[in-house]
């Protein structure tokens, strides 16, 4: 193991670490994690302190984060098309809330690391034959056979590889030409002439329109709407894999994880005391944690002490999931408090992680109504508190797929098994997302 590593990176590895895989063949695993802390990194520092810098701007109320991607991303969907169908769909809703909010939108995919997954049970049983759960392709396989699901450290080179092919495509699409603002805008027209609750949303694409047309009258330099600011992030979970790829900045001695921009800390394994938030306590990247419904303001108010103790806007990104039926009650003490104490967090609301529910064919699914006011609720209690809404973290995807139910182009219960693609929870189809951003964008507007 890499003796540098020791002092820093690895200092997790005495404190008890939730979530990991029981992998078989420890062996196998070292000489991975060898193997791995020899790659070159998949982002560079710098690139991390830039965002950190567009998340200042967020919790600072100049700007909005839009993070959205799937929930778990799949070897086997490394493909152009997938990957374009995402970027396009984030593309566009960043369009329309950047207009909408008159602040830049700092533009954060789940892409490009999102391969492991925190399970709520360590087994899945199925007519009588128990296995280990999935939990993610850099962990272990989907089918439900022993073979499959044994997990198997190799499955972490696979993610690297993964992960640097669909950055490489992200960096091609977003610098060379693809992301040009003209086209988002002629994709979003597109949408509102097709989409059946379309109607709602022309008054905002013409003013768009027009705002672009004067912007070329004007003699704005077309070449300034041809690139894009993107970045990548996932949730920081296996952390053999996390720490081997965290290296020390040449330019400044810190510690970076360099296997994407952005890491969060999940809600199960955000415990004070545990690995995975010491880990997290000794990178420089930009760093979300998720906030559930038991989150206390003391816990709130530890991990800024933890990850956040110079106070520095753009560090530390709470992202609270409560849930619909939560949110207006258990958000105001948790941002009164934080905003109290002085520390500039920024409060981004991921609306899906608190509504999922089991429907009667047995597909885990999300209803729209449901995404739609817990987002509602997050503004509402922004806005009471005089406190900024910072963003918005969606799973979705740029597929049709029948996932979540509702939205403009309405999915029923009934549709759900015709394109139900997840390997874990459901997302917002292309519609549905940009159904979304439309109508976050209007309450964007109106706070
Ligand atoms: O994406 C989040 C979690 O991994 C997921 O909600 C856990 O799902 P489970 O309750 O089916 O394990
Ligand atoms: C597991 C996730 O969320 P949470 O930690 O909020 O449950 C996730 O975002 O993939």
């Amino acid at each position: 193991m890499n003796a540098e590593l020791h002092a820093g990176g690895n200092t997790w590895r005495s404190l008890p670490a939730a979530q990991q895989p029981e992998w078989p063949d420890q062996e196998a695993l070292r000489d991975v994690i060898a193997e791995l802390e020899s790659y070159p990194p998949l982002v560079f520092a710098g690139e991390c302190d830039q965002l950190r810098q567009r998340l200042g701007a967020v919790a600072r109320g100049e700007a909005f984060l839009l993070q959205g991607g799937d929930c778990a991303e799949a070897f086997d969907a490394v493909g152009a098309d997938q990957i374009r169908n995402k970027l396009k769909t984030l593309l566009q809703m960043g369009a329309v809330l950047t207009y909408a909010g008159q602040v830049p939108v700092v533009k954060v995919g789940r892409i490009a690391g999102q391969y492991s997954k925190p399970r709520s049970k360590p087994t899945e049983t199925r007519d009588g034959v128990t296995l280990p759960t999935y939990r993610g392709d850099s962990v272990n396989g989907f089918a439900f056979t022993p073979e499959a699901r044994t997990p198997d450290p190799q499955r972490l080179k696979r993610m690297y590889h993964a992960s640097s092919a669909t950055l490489n495509l992200v960096r091609a699409f977003t610098t060379g030409g693809y992301a040009d603002l003209r086209q988002v805008h002629a994709w979003n027209q597109d949408f509102v002439k097709s989409s059946p609750s379309g109607q709602r949303y022309e008054a905002l694409a013409r003013e768009i329109d027009r705002a672009l047309n004067f912007m070329n009258a004007c003699g704005t330099d077309p070449e300034e709407f041809k690139t894009v600011e993107f970045y990548s992030s996932h949730e920081a979970l296996i952390l053999d894999y996390e720490s081997a790829l965290t290296r020390t900045d040449s330019r400044t001695g810190n510690l970076y994880d360099v296997s994407g921009h952005m890491v969060w800390i999940g809600e199960r394994t955000r415990q004070l005391d545990g690995a995975h938030i010491e880990f997290a306590s000794k990178i420089r990247n930009p760093i979300g944690v998720k906030l559930g419904p038991t989150t206390s303001a003391e816990d709130a108010l530890t991990l800024i002490e933890r990850l956040d103790p110079e106070r520095e806007p753009g560090r530390l990104t709470f992202i609270t999931r409560m849930g619909a039926g939560k949110i207006r009650d258990h958000l105001p003490e948790l941002v009164e408090k934080v905003t109290a104490s002085g520390a500039q967090v920024a409060w981004i609301c991921d609306p899906m992680h608190g509504n999922t529910f089991e429907a009667a064919s047995g597909h885990k699914t999300r209803r729209f109504d449901d995404v739609l006011d817990e987002v509602k609720g997050f503004f509402e209690v922004h806005k009471s508190l005089g406190t900024h809404p910072g963003g918005i973290h969606v799973e979705l995807t740029g597929d049709d797929v029948t996932e979540c139910v509702g939205g403009g182009d309405e999915i029923f219960v009934d549709d759900l098994h015709q394109r139900y693609e997840t390997a874990c929870d459901p997302r917002l189809n292309r519609s549905q997302s940009l159904d979304l951003a439309f109508l976050v964008a209007e309450m964007y507007r109106d706070q």
